[in-house]
């Protein structure tokens, strides 16, 4: 059969006819801007809008662009989810104090459907009762400042680790990143779950790739209406495959907590009961006046390893990157440290409350590389205004801290790793200062900052007191490739590879007061 190529004027009225139609979406898409008092946007075709901006480079980066030209508060559609984008610390506290409750909830996305089985985890369960009640348990139990106190010598004895095989890496390159994740992880484990469990590492690598997948700009996510592209893309069968896995290693986990519970019963003693063993007293028992199932508790096992674990790890990574990088800082920062431990005659973590500078390294690095730049998605719960301009319920709503932290009207020179800017500063996390926000604020603030920061201070005051560092082969510390790699955290690309040379190690020698014993030198 002989193929008809359509004529030149029916190709060219195809076209006019397209050409005509989206130039009426386009205006219909202005039109609905300004008639209902959205926050300005980049309008543009009311479905593939943004799309390209979004998905062709890092979310956080295209933002921030976008926000140059349209304003701090913007109304955007991305995909057919309606969306406003802050990226101002004004509008940031309007979000997150004047109105937090209406933004208290989290929209729903098919890794939160998925993986954290149907938002039924802390980070993106629904505002309410059930939300309350599972902070509360994760607070009391594992990362209140008492708690986190306690588990010192789980953190002690991993660091040991940690330098025993960095030390056995002397003088030839060393994958840091890896080495960094792994004790991050491995105290999270130990403090939340009571050990490692058998799959440790299998977890972690399960973790990492649900990271990459779970970043929340996917196809299905932007087009919740068409259904059908949940059966076309990767998307579906990939985090089904993330959660199949992970799966089996966190039943584990809790089988082998309830095969415990005879014996924990029997004891008097309430410390040696982990998360998971407070988690099961809630199992399928309406007693307390809230019940969880064994879905609730997978949920909250995998929300506390990954947000756990992940945050701390990258933010070591990110400081030694940066570190490599301003040799001047680096110098200055194991000064203070090595003074400091010189002093004391131990390297433990309650000399870190002296090292000033180090605690301004760590805060200068989260305000570069927040770990969740975009936080975690809020969505409006309640027809509300900001600036005069309305923001309709259901509405997605992004704070832009990574934006936020880089703002030259709060900064000077905002992309320079400074740390003296914190020194006497009275900028802290607890999310009252909107123009540094790395853990967010308002009701939904991370709960694992104290957990967290001592997870990144440590190790970075450990790493710097016993080694000298430099990068291997030709590489000049300039040249560091600091590209990120974009997830619901974000990561350097690449993994740190780094030469330690030996300094002191004196604090592999552990003594039997369970300090890490010192022997100062000259
Ligand atoms: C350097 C370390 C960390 C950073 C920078 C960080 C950052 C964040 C951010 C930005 C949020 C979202 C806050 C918002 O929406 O306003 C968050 C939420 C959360 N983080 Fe962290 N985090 C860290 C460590 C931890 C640790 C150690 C844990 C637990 C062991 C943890 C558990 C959580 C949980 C459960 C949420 C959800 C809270 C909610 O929705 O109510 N994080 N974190």
């Amino acid at each position: 059969m002989e193929l008809k190529l359509p004529s030149f004027s029916v190709l060219f009225t195809f076209f006019l006819f397209v050409f005509m139609v989206l130039n009426i979406l386009i205006k219909r898409a202005k039109t609905i801007t300004s008639a209902s008092k959205l926050p300005p946007g980049p309008w543009k075709l009311p479905l593939l809008g943004n799309i390209h901006q979004l998905l062709g480079s890092l979310p956080h980066r295209a933002l921030r662009d976008l926000a140059k030209k349209h304003g701090p508060l913007m109304y955007m559609k991305i995909g057919q989810v309606p969306t406003t984008v802050v990226s101002s610390p004004e509008f940031a506290k309007e979000v997150m104090r004047t109105h937090d409750i209406i933004f208290a909830s989290r929209p729903r996305n098919l890794y939160s459907e998925i993986v954290l089985y149907d938002s039924t985890d802390i980070a993106f369960a629904p505002y309410g009762e059930y939300w309350r009640q599972l902070r509360k348990i994760c607070m009391q139990e594992l990362l209140s400042t008492t708690r986190v106190e306690s588990f010192r010598p789980i953190r002690e004895e991993e660091m040991l680790s940690l330098v025993e095989s960095i030390a056995a890496a002397a003088g030839s390159a060393f994958n840091l990143t890896k080495r960094i994740k792994y004790l991050t992880y491995s105290i999270t484990s130990r403090a939340a779950f009571g050990k490692k469990s058998e799959d440790h590492v299998e977890f972690i690598s399960i973790v990492e790739e649900a990271i990459i997948e779970s970043g929340g700009f996917d196809l299905v996510d932007l087009f919740p209406s068409f259904s059908f592209l949940a059966a076309i893309t990767r998307a579906r069968p990939k985090l089904e495959s993330i959660k199949r896995r992970a799966e089996r290693i966190m039943e584990n986990i809790i089988k082998e907590h309830e095969n415990k519970k005879p014996a924990a019963k029997n004891s008097e003693s309430h410390t040696e009961e982990d998360l998971v063993d407070v988690l099961l007293k809630f199992h399928n028992n309406g007693e307390h006046g809230f019940s969880l199932t064994t879905d609730n508790i997978k949920a909250v096992i995998w929300d506390i390893f990954s947000a756990g674990s992940e945050t701390s790890a990258t933010t070591v990574d990110w400081a030694m990157a940066e570190l490599i990088k301003n040799p001047r800082v680096m110098k200055k920062v194991q000064n203070e440290v090595r003074e400091v431990f010189r002093r004391k005659g131990s390297v433990d973590e309650t000399c870190i409350s002296e090292m000033k500078y180090l605690q301004s390294v760590v805060k200068e690095t989260l305000r570069l590389h927040p770990p969740a730049p975009l936080l975690l998605p809020r969505e409006c719960g309640k027809k509300c205004e900001i600036n005069d301009y309305e923001i309709p319920v259901k509405t997605r709503v992004i704070v832009n801290a990574w934006a936020i932290g880089r703002d030259p009207r709060y900064w000077n020179e905002p992309e320079s790793f400074t740390p003296e800017r914190f020194l006497n500063s009275p900028i802290d996390y607890k999310g009252a200062n909107f123009e540094y926000i790395p853990f967010g604020a308002g009701r939904r603030i991370c709960p694992g900052m104290s957990f967290g920061l001592v997870n990144v201070e440590l190790p970075l005051a450990m790493l710097l007191y016993c080694f000298d560092w430099k990068l291997p082969g030709e590489v000049k510390y300039e040249d560091l490739n600091m590209t990120e790699l974009f997830g619901i955290t974000v990561r350097r690309k690449d993994d740190l590879h780094l030469i330690p040379i030996a300094y002191d190690l004196s604090p592999i020698r552990k003594n039997s007061m369970n300090t890490v014993n010192f022997t100062a030198i000259g």
